[in-house]
């Protein structure tokens, strides 16, 4: 049976996923709310799609507002910036039922409490994605990393996978997307913030690659004082990362320096745009909730001001 999906906020990851998927056989629509993102694909009819720069080409895609959009699908793919989903879901209010299901991977947390108000926790397949992908302008954009490279995690926000997630997971495999399916809610999404609350905040701030950064001699450090906090933090909210602190630390090194080392994390992307980042949702999360038991994560806090003067600086000195 061919699943329908409908990809809601249809940027880099929405584009990336929506277009791997309907090459792999299945049918996707696309709706997003950037009028110059709609109104470019619907001219060129499609996206133009690159891969690490190279081999640029047309894909054909479907692309419409949300008043505009008539499907019925199984699922809603949902990728905004954590700042635009309170605004997405509400134009998009009327397109969903009860039967429908809510596929996020979006990096930060704050998300899951805004697609609770229209999907219940049954019908919520979240995750996290370890690919990176480039918006260049409307209607273009670049996967970086070779064809199946990547890796995502899928989890039911109940905690017990039922026969649609399986399905969903194994079309997320023919369109080789590299899922692993977990049963740790709360302790998959944290591995990634963690992961973006050192690589995302601190590559951006000093507009570093990501093998520039592990390149540092400073980096062992700040890595492992960032680590550290999270880790202090998950353990007195009783989430247990599905890693422990070395192999994260492991997996950093490996992630930058040899994954993804030419890439530039989706919140540099966004401060060299002028646009704000997503850091409130990840090293402010992370403070957020440490305070919630009499925690001070620090550096946390002080690394999610340091992101807003650097998204300041890139306003007032342009
Ligand atoms: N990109 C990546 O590599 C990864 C991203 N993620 C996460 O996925 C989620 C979606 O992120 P992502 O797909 O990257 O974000 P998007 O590509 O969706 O962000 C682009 C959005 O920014 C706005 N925008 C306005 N002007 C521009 C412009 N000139 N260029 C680009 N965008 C513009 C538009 O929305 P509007 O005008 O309505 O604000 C547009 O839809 C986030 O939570 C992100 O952290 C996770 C893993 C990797
Ligand atoms: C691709 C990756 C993992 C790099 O940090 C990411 O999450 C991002 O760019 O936001």
């Amino acid at each position: 049976m061919i699943m329908h999906y409908a990809v809601l906020g249809s940027g880099a990851m929405g584009l990336r996923f929506g277009i791997l998927l309907q090459q792999s056989g299945q049918k996707v629509d696309f709706i997003d709310t950037w009028d110059r993102q709609v109104s470019t694909i619907t001219k060129q009819g499609g996206v133009y799609v690159s891969r690490d720069g190279e081999n640029r080409h047309l894909v054909l895609i479907n692309i419409t507002f949300p008043e505009n959009y008539h499907g019925h699908p199984d699922a809603f793919i949902i990728f905004t910036k954590q700042m635009g989903l309170k605004a997405m879901l509400k134009r998009s209010a009327q397109l969903f039922d009860d039967q429908q299901y809510a596929i996020t991977l979006m990096n930060g947390m704050g998300h899951i409490e805004k697609i609770n108000k229209y999907f219940k926790a049954e019908k919520v397949i979240a995750g996290t994605a370890m690919i990176g992908t480039v918006l260049n302008d409307a209607g273009d954009v670049d996967f970086i990393g070779k064809k199946g490279t990547g890796t995502i995690h899928l989890v039911n926000e109940t905690e017990k996978p039922d026969k649609f997630t399986k399905q969903v997971v194994s079309e997320f495999k023919k369109a080789q997307l590299g899922p692993k399916l977990t049963t740790n809610f709360l302790g998959t999404l944290l591995t990634k913030v963690i992961y973006n609350s050192v690589v995302n905040t601190l590559c951006s701030m000093y507009k570093l690659k990501e093998g520039e950064f592990i390149s540092a001699s400073v980096s062992t450090k700040l890595i492992n004082r960032l680590i550290n906090e999270a880790y202090h933090v998950c353990d007195l909210a009783g989430i247990e990362p599905l890693n422990s602190k070395e192999e994260e630390f492991n997996a950093i090194v490996h992630a930058t320096r040899d994954v993804t080392p030419l890439h530039y994390p989706s919140m540099y992307q966004d401060i060299s745009k002028q646009r704000p980042t997503e850091v409130d949702y990840i090293n402010g999360y992370l403070y957020d909730l440490g305070k919630k038991y009499h925690y001070n994560a620090q550096a946390h806090d002080f690394l999610r001001d340091l992101v807003h003067l650097a998204e300041h600086a890139e306003i007032v000195t342009q």
